[in-house]
């Protein structure tokens, strides 16, 4: 395996969990509930030292079961079980407490929730992962033809299909893709993570290739956790270009032990989330 493109976070011998990241993931619905709780748990397990999940209200017990080291906190819900629009207003109370936070996963589209992508974008002081329903909500507004702005620390995490809506150049055309992420990272002053195998990072002018990932991880939730690892990197102070890029080495690591273990076919999201501990203690405190 290759070496990470930089050293893990390291932490001080008299560390507490408020000094390794408040982070704070947004989104989940009634039927995917498993995708915001995937996101959750690759947080706590990436090093996040608290970590708060804000879900539709009827969400709450399912994505709480899945660890009991998660916080969960209930936001209002509509009848479907998507965010409902006073579910914007209970979490503008809250946000200003967490070092980073990553929405969209299993979130919808709903009104609510693309007003909840645009107070998230206003947040320009709080270190922000937007991914799935969050940039499917994003493509609902105009954003990416906007007056260029400073967005603060803030991450986009496409797939092909997202970076489609989000930028109307075709998902198959990947050097178009990569060239109108560049587009958007220059426009607004943020990182765009384009996924795929390989996924590349990319800022205004700077362009990574990734050198970790295989194809078992084309599988439902490997996305989500991602979201999960990278919202933990920002929440251990890490600058936006270098969460993502070790977030997005450390997560096609963890999937290259996962298709180790289980077979490409037989490994899913679950697996390369139980990987990611066992990939961080294998670099813990070594100088890369
Ligand atoms: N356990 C859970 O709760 C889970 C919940 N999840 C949640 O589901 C929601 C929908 O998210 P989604 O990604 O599944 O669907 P969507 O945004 O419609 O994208 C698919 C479209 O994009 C296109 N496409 C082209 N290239 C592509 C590529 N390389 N990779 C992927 N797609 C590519 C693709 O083209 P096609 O396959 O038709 O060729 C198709 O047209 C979202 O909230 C997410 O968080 C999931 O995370 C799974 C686990
Ligand atoms: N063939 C592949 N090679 C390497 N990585 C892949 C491959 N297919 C998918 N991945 C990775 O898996 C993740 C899939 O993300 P996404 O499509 O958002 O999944 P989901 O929304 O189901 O969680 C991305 O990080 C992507 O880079
Ligand atoms: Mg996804």
């Amino acid at each position: 395996m290759t070496n990470p493109p930089l050293p893990f976070p390291s932490r001080k011998t008299d560390a507490h969990k408020g000094d390794v990241g408040r982070v704070l993931l947004v989104g989940g619905s009634r039927g995917m509930a498993g995708s915001i709780s995937l996101s959750s748990m690759a947080a706590l397990h990436t090093g996040s030292g608290l970590v708060s999940a804000a879900v539709p209200d009827r969400c709450l017990e399912t994505v709480a079961s899945f660890h009991p080291c998660l916080m969960t906190i209930p936001l209002a819900d509509d009848a479907a079980g998507h965010f409902a629009s006073a579910a914007v207003t209970e979490i503008a109370q809250q946000v200003d407490a967490y070092d980073a936070i990553g929405c969209g996963p299993g979130m919808g589209t709903s009104d609510a929730a693309i007003e909840l992508v645009e107070l998230l974008l206003q947040k320009s002081d709080i270190a922000r992962v937007l991914d799935a329903d969050a940039l499917n909500a994003l493509s609902k507004t105009n954003w990416g033809h906007r007056q260029s702005s400073k967005s603060g620390p803030l991450i986009l995490t496409p797939h092909p299909g997202e970076l489609q809506r989000l930028s109307g150049v075709r998902s198959s055309d990947r050097e178009q893709q990569i060239k109108a992420a560049h587009r958007l990272a220059a426009l607004h002053d943020v990182v765009v993570v384009v996924k795929g195998g390989p996924t590349v990072v990319v800022d205004a002018e700077r362009k990574w290739t990734n050198t970790t990932g295989n194809p078992g991880m084309a599988t439902g939730g490997s996305g989500d956790v991602l979201t999960g690892v990278v919202t933990s990197l920002l929440g251990q102070g890490m600058t936006p270009w270098d969460a993502s890029r070790l977030g997005v080495w450390l997560h096609g690591a963890a999937g290259d032990r996962a298709a180790v273990k289980h077979g490409q076919a037989g490994m899913t999201a679950r697996e390369l989330l139980d990987e990611i501990p066992g990939v961080m203690a294998a670099y813990e405190n070594r100088c890369i």
